[in-house]
């Protein structure tokens, strides 16, 4: 589960929860068990968990597609951890700045907008769906939980493009989605469907209720998400904003996972990251994310630690933003002089051709090092010889901003260890498009640091 995930420590205790919520009393048996296998018991249990815990009003539908909220909100809390990677600080967020977000399949609970909304003040939702039932009964919801100037739901038809007309993101005064997000249906034809529901019968813990246009898609899960990517790719082109929105999905199999991966690295898109949600001993989940702009995750989301994926998830992670150094702790490696060392050293050599900052965050006694190269990886061979020849001609070096093709930006910490007698170096790769630019330049500080201790 994800780490915030309230339910990873805290299993709902039913009696409790039906003490607060009448309607679920009437589903417990010998006090505190509920039967898993019948729909109606395991909607009142959701009922009153989101009635509970969120403060939402529902009323769920025994014969459609119940959300388990323990697997909704590890991706709605991933997505929050995408959003506030830009911030950097994530005990800094700016939680005024509205966010659009735009829920694919929004289904009859309408899960994904109403969690979102209520765990954070700023967010905002277009939330889709081809099925009428679906979004008549996602509306009342809406409406229900007084959110209806928060989510907006729309009825699209399945030969519609995923992500809708851009004149209706205009009439709510936005330029991009900040993420999109998607749980698709799973299976690629009914004999799948049939086959898996055949097989769920005998466990209780999986059983499912859902209808056939909940579950099937043409092509599965998988080629639902490469549908994704590949508008995507087109709404980049056209409009190079959109590079900035987290195009994201949920998936139910590993195998589709595997293809998504594939996909995204064919088309050498290498801005992305996975997750892998465990839910008990019974349920994985993963999910998918993307993106266009060069703002590169923060290290724990392009290679969790807590907890460490599968091995199998692990082939497919993206390339790492991070990569420490630990030195042998001695006077000269005290992170305050080290951290002062290192900016000499950069402002040194690359003084006009990085921007260079010591910067201390707030509230903290943390200080680190920002810096951004337009130009990319200056210090390279390649680089320094170009350079001489220019600069026989020209001397002038032109500085540009961040979203300009080649530029690299960077973040430096340096962190002692009492314990363990090290100095960590941390080096965070924020910007840029070229994971092999990232390696060098922690070969290269490498280098150098490991020449300025002893
Ligand atoms: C697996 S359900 C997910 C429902 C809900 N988001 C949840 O997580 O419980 C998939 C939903 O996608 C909808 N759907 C299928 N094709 C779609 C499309 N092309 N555009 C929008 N929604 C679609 C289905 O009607 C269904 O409500």
């Amino acid at each position: 589960m994800h780490p915030r995930n309230p339910y990873a420590e805290n299993p709902p205790d039913f009696r409790a929860l039906a003490e607060s919520y009448a309607k679920l009393a009437e589903f417990l048996h010998y006090d505190a068990i509920i039967d898993f296998s019948d729909p109606e018991a395991v909607c009142a249990l959701t009922e009153a968990l989101l009635h509970k815990d969120f403060d939402i009003d529902v009323d769920l539908l025994p014969d459609r597609l119940c959300p388990r909220i323990a697997n909704r909100l590890n991706y709605i809390l991933w997505l929050q951890d995408l959003l506030d990677s830009d911030s950097y600080d994530s005990n800094n967020v700016n939680q005024n700045t509205p966010i659009w977000g735009l829920d694919i399949g929004t289904g009859t609970s309408c899960i994904y907008p109403l969690l979102g909304c209520r765990l954070r003040a700023n967010w905002n939702f277009i939330a889709s769906d081809v099925d009428n039932l679906a979004v008549s009964h996602a509306a009342k919801a809406v409406a229900r939980n007084k959110l209806a100037e928060r989510i907006l739901v729309v009825q699209t038809a399945p030969a519609d493009p995923l992500f809708p007309n851009p004149l209706l993101r205009d009439s709510h005064a936005m330029q991009y989605f900040h993420f999109t997000m998607c749980n698709p249906p799973f299976y690629s034809s009914s004999a799948d469907y049939n086959a898996s529901q055949s097989l769920k019968v005998t466990s209780a813990h999986s059983f499912t209720a859902a209808t056939p246009e909940e579950m099937i898609t043409p092509g599965g899960e998988a080629a639902f998400v490469q549908r994704m990517i590949n508008e995507s790719m087109e709404a980049f082109r056209i409009h190079p904003v959109t590079g900035n929105t987290w195009y994201t999905s949920m998936l139910g199999k590993l195998d589709s996972l595997k293809t998504v991966v594939s996909t995204l690295r064919e088309h050498r898109i290498s801005n992305y990251a996975v997750a892998e949600f465990i839910q008990g001993q019974h349920t994985r989940r993963w999910a998918v994310a993307w993106r266009f702009c060069g703002r590169r995750l923060l290290p724990n989301l392009t290679r969790p630690e807590d907890p460490v994926p599968s091995a199998a998830v692990r082939g497919l992670l993206p390339p790492a933003t991070g990569f420490t150094l630990n030195l042998r702790r001695a006077k000269e490696t005290d992170s305050r002089h080290l951290l002062d060392k290192v900016l000499s050293m950069l402002e040194a050599d690359f003084g006009e051709l990085m921007r260079l900052e010591k910067l201390c965050q707030r509230d903290c006694a943390e200080a680190y090092i920002s810096g951004y190269s337009s130009q990319g990886n200056v210090w390279s061979r390649k680089f320094r010889r170009k350079r001489r020849r220019d600069s026989e001609d020209d001397d002038h070096v032109v500085q540009g901003t961040p979203g300009e093709g080649i530029g690299f930006g960077f973040r430096i910490f340096v962190e002692d260890s009492v314990k363990t007698e090290v100095t960590r170096c941390v080096l965070h790769w924020s910007y840029g498009s070229d994971p092999i630019v990232f390696e060098s330049f922690c070969g290269m500080l490498k280098d150098r640091i490991q020449s300025l201790v002893p």
